[in-house]
C-alpha cells in the first residue's frame, strides 16, 4: 500500500452526519455529535460523531489513550463534554426518564461483595432497575451462572465476575448495551461465549457498543466498527467494509528475473519492492490467483507465490498510527 492509499483510507467511509441529534432517531440509536472533552491541555475527544444503530454489535476500536472510556463516560452522564453532544434514543443520559430501563452499561471491572452469592448480587441491584426475582434468575441462566448463582462470588472466576456484571448491566431490560473492553481477562472459552451472547442480544434489537483496543478481539463478533485514535474519528463503516480496504497483495518469486519484469509491465502491476537479484517481487492489489494464471498462460516459471494480504490488525494498526491519524499531539 503506498502512502497515498494510507491517508485516503483514513477517513469515515460514510459521510458523517452533522445534524444536531434529535427524536427522529430511531429508538436505541446511539449519537455522538462533534464530541469534545479536553482535560486542562489534553484533548481526550476532538470532535467526534458517529452513530450506532440498534439491532447490531459494534466495536468501538482504538488504541489506549484513544479517548473510548472518556467518550463513554459522556454518554452515561458521568463526565461533562466541553462541546458537543452524546445521546441515547435522541436524548442525553441525565435527561432520560427510566435510564435503567434504556441503557446497560459496564465500564470497569465491577466491584461485588465477597461474601454476596451472585444471585443476591443481582437481588441488591433488582429494585433499582424494576426487575423482580424471576428476571434475577432468568438473567443468571442466560449468563452460563444458573448453577453457580447460589455460591459466594469471592470464590468465582474472573470469566464468572465479567458474567455476573453482564447480567447486572441487562437488570432493567435496557435497549442499549454499552460495555468497556468486556473481554478483558476472559479465556477463549469465555470471548466465543460473549461473542455469542452479543450476538443473541442485538438479534433481539438491542443496540451493543463494545470497545477494545484490539480489533482482532472483537471482528468476529461486531457488524459494525467506529475506530478512533488521539481523540478523533478515523473510521467508521460496517465490518464489511473494513476488511475490504485490507488491499490483496503478493510476493512472487522466479529463477528469470527479467521475465517476471515483463510480466509486471504487461499486466501494469504495481511493484512495491522487488530483491536485490530482481527473482522475487512484492505486487499490490493483485491475487495469488491472478499471478499464478497470468505466470502459467506466459509459461513463466514460478518458484514462489505468496499471499501477503495485510491482516485485518495490520489495517487497524495503520489506521491508529499517529502520522495517519491526524491525532492531536
Ligand atoms: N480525568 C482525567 N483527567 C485528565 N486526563 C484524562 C482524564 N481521563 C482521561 N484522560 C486522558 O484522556 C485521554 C483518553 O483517555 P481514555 O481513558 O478515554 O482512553 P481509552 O481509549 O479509554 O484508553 P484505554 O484503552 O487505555 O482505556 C488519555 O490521554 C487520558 O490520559
Amino acid at each position: 500500500m503506498t502512502s497515498d492509499d494510507a491517508v485516503r483510507i483514513v477517513r469515515p467511509a460514510k459521510p458523517v452526519d452533522t445534524r444536531p441529534a434529535g427524536p427522529a432517531l430511531a429508538p436505541g440509536t446511539v449519537s455522538v455529535r462533534g464530541l469534545t472533552k479536553t482535560f486542562g491541555a489534553v484533548t481526550a475527544v476532538d470532535d467526534l460523531s458517529f452513530d450506532v444503530l440498534p439491532g447490531r454489535v459494534t466495536g468501538f476500536l482504538g488504541p489506549n489513550g484513544a479517548g473510548k472510556t472518556t467518550t463513554l463516560r459522556m454518554l452515561l452522564g458521568l463526565a461533562t463534554p466541553t462541546s458537543g453532544t452524546a445521546t441515547i434514543s435522541g436524548r442525553a443520559y441525565a435527561d432520560i426518564p427510566d435510564p435503567l430501563r434504556e441503557v446497560g452499561a459496564a465500564l470497569e471491572a465491577t466491584s461485588f461483595h465477597p461474601g454476596r452469592t451472585g444471585l443476591d448480587h443481582l437481588r441488591t441491584y433488582a429494585p433499582y432497575a424494576g426487575a423482580d426475582d424471576t428476571r434475577c434468575h432468568e438473567l443468571l441462566e442466560q449468563v452460563g451462572l444458573g448453577a453457580a448463582g447460589r455460591r459466594r462470588v469471592g470464590g468465582y472466576s474472573l470469566g464468572m465476575r465479567q458474567r455476573l456484571a453482564l447480567a447486572t448491566t441487562l437488570l432493567g431490560s435496557p435497549r442499549v448495551l454499552l460495555l468497556d473492553e468486556p473481554s478483558n481477562g476472559l479465556d477463549p472459552e469465555g470471548i466465543r461465549w460473549l461473542r455469542g451472547f452479543l450476538r443473541h442480544l442485538a438479534a433481539q434489537g438491542m443496540t451493543v457498543l463494545v470497545s477494545s483496543h484490539m480489533l482482532s478481539e472483537v471482528q468476529q463478533s461486531v457488524d459494525d466498527v467506529v475506530i478512533i485514535a488521539g481523540g478523533r474519528l478515523v473510521h467508521a463503516s460496517s465490518m464489511t467494509e473494513l476488511s475490504a480496504l485490507a488491499s490483496p497483495r503478493v510476493a512472487v518469486t522466479s529463477p528469470d528475473g527479467p521475465a517476471l519484469d515483463r510480466l509486471a509491465a504487461e499486466h501494469r502491476w504495481h511493484v512495491s519492492s522487488r530483491s536485490s537479484d530482481g527473482t522475487t517481487l512484492e505486487v499490490d492489489h493483485v491475487s495469488t490467483a491472478q499471478v499464478g494464471a497470468a505466470a502459467f498462460a506466459a509459461g513463466v516459471e514460478l518458484h514462489g507465490l505468496l499471499d501477503q494480504t495485510d491482516s485485518l490488525e495490520d489495517l487497524f494498526l495503520r489506521l491508529v498510527q499517529p502520522s495517519t491519524s491526524g491525532a492531536a499531539a
